[in-house]
């Protein structure tokens, strides 16, 4: 049986447009997500995502709503990740580990190299905003 991996991430919206960030490093590099990683031991969802963003992208945020649960299996492990519908607690916002980040109107996502397992999530997104 593979390893359940579970993740938590942000859509984090500003002005109408969503966050996505590029992979600086690793199995992944190079690859765009959206912003997040680990659930801890003992963590919940919501205190992983807030802790995650702090560490990655120095920002405070505010989570609004669950998007979506996404299930994605990886040649190496299960992916399990919820994703949730955040803003920006102010306008604070550095890029602490990723390569590039960019503000994607809907019209726009389709434009960056998403990971696998963040199709579906995207494909979420667009239903949402319809
Ligand atoms: N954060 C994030 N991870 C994603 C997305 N899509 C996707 O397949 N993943 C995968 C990539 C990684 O295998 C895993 C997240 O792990 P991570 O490496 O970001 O987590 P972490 O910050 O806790 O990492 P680390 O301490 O182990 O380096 O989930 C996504 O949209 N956002």
């Amino acid at each position: 049986m593979k390893k359940v991996v579970d993740v938590v991430a942000a859509i984090i919206v500003r002005d109408g447009k969503v966050l996505a960030t590029e992979r600086g490093y690793g199995e992944f590099k190079g690859g765009w997500e959206f912003p997040g990683g680990k659930i801890e031991q003992g963590e919940c969802p919501e205190a992983a995502l807030i802790r995650e963003i702090k560490e990655e992208l120095d920002a405070d945020i505010s989570i609004d709503s669950h998007l979506v649960d996404v299930e994605y299996d990886y040649e190496t492990f299960h992916l399990s990740m919820r994703c949730y519908i955040c803003h920006l607690a102010n306008d604070h916002l550095q890029l602490l580990e990723h390569e590039a980040a960019k503000w994607l109107a809907s019209d726009e996502l389709e434009t960056v190299d998403w990971l696998p397992a963040d199709i579906s999530v995207v494909d979420a997104l667009k239903a949402r905003i319809q």
